[in-house]
């Protein structure tokens, strides 16, 4: 079943000094099936962040539409929209993006209290979550008495706990040591196992990897895409930086 479709989405920036506007993304069309884990990868500039941030509701396109569950994003507007990505949605940023003044249980339970969860719904949710992330022990905890890897963890239970129809990540590794960047992508692959559908947009190979699908996208448009069928991840990482060594090469040759 087709979960989300991204049809001709074009965005263009105008640039506030009356410099030449910034076309970042020229007619991208894709669509992710419930229970896929895709991921997207380009140089700095291809306009994965843009892309992302439209899919996320947080912009809107120059021309194009998105739609979730059939749905198009055009038609909900204002309040609805909050609601709409509040529920559907889940995100995990690179810079985790946690309140400070919040403990690690008031940062994960921010959704459910912003769509008036009551309080013993929002315990018998919070304890499966944090149990199998591992961050129980750190629920009192403020932001920055714990590590990234921790941090990222909070904000992937905050992400699930609403359970999301899809959960878009950014760079969620970026800021992360080997260590913490390994066990995350180990919770990603957990979750798409259980049947949570997630995009995410990297620039680590090895994190790419550990999607079933990964599109690039080159000076606005997408222009390749490898999907990873019956291949270990080791040889899907290995395909995965052959194209993007070729994606890189200055003659323009599509893979
Ligand atoms: N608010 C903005 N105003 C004007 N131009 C912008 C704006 N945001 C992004 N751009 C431009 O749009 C293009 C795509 O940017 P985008 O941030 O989507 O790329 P990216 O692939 O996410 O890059 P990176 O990997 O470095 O984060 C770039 O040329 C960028 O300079």
């Amino acid at each position: 079943m087709e979960l989300l479709r991204a049809e001709n989405i074009q965005k263009v920036y105008n640039t506030r000094a009356g410099g030449k506007p910034c076309r970042a993304l020229a007619g991208v069309s894709f669509s992710v099936e419930a229970g896929e884990f895709v991921a997207i990868m380009g140089a700095s500039g291809s306009g994965k962040s843009t892309l992302l941030n439209i899919l996320a509701t947080l912009d809107t396109p120059t021309s194009g539409e998105v739609f979730l569950e059939g749905q198009s994003m055009k038609q909900i507007k204002g309040k609805n929209l909050a609601a709409f990505r509040r529920e559907k949605l889940g995100f995990v940023f690179q810079d985790f993006n946690l309140l400070d003044t919040f403990t690690v249980r008031d940062n994960i339970l921010l959704p459910l209290v912003l769509s008036r969860t009551p309080l013993a719904e929002m315990e018998q949710r919070l304890k499966p979550v944090v149990a199998s992330l591992g961050i129980e022990p750190l629920l009192d905890h403020f932001p920055v008495e714990i590590s990234g890897g921790e941090k990222q963890r909070t904000a992937v239970a905050r992400a699930v706990i609403t359970e999301p129809r899809l959960i878009l990540a950014d760079e969620p590794t970026g800021a992360l040591d080997s260590h913490s960047s390994q066990q995350l992508l180990n919770i990603f692959d957990r979750l798409n196992e259980q049947g949570q559908t997630l995009l995410m947009v990297t620039h680590s190979s090895l994190a790419a990897s550990h999607a079933r699908r990964v599109l690039f996208i080159r000076d606005g448009k997408l222009f390749a895409e490898l999907c990873r069928g019956d291949q270990s991840q080791q040889v899907f990482y290995d395909r995965i930086t052959a194209s993007l060594s070729m994606a890189t090469r200055q003659d323009g040759e599509s893979l």
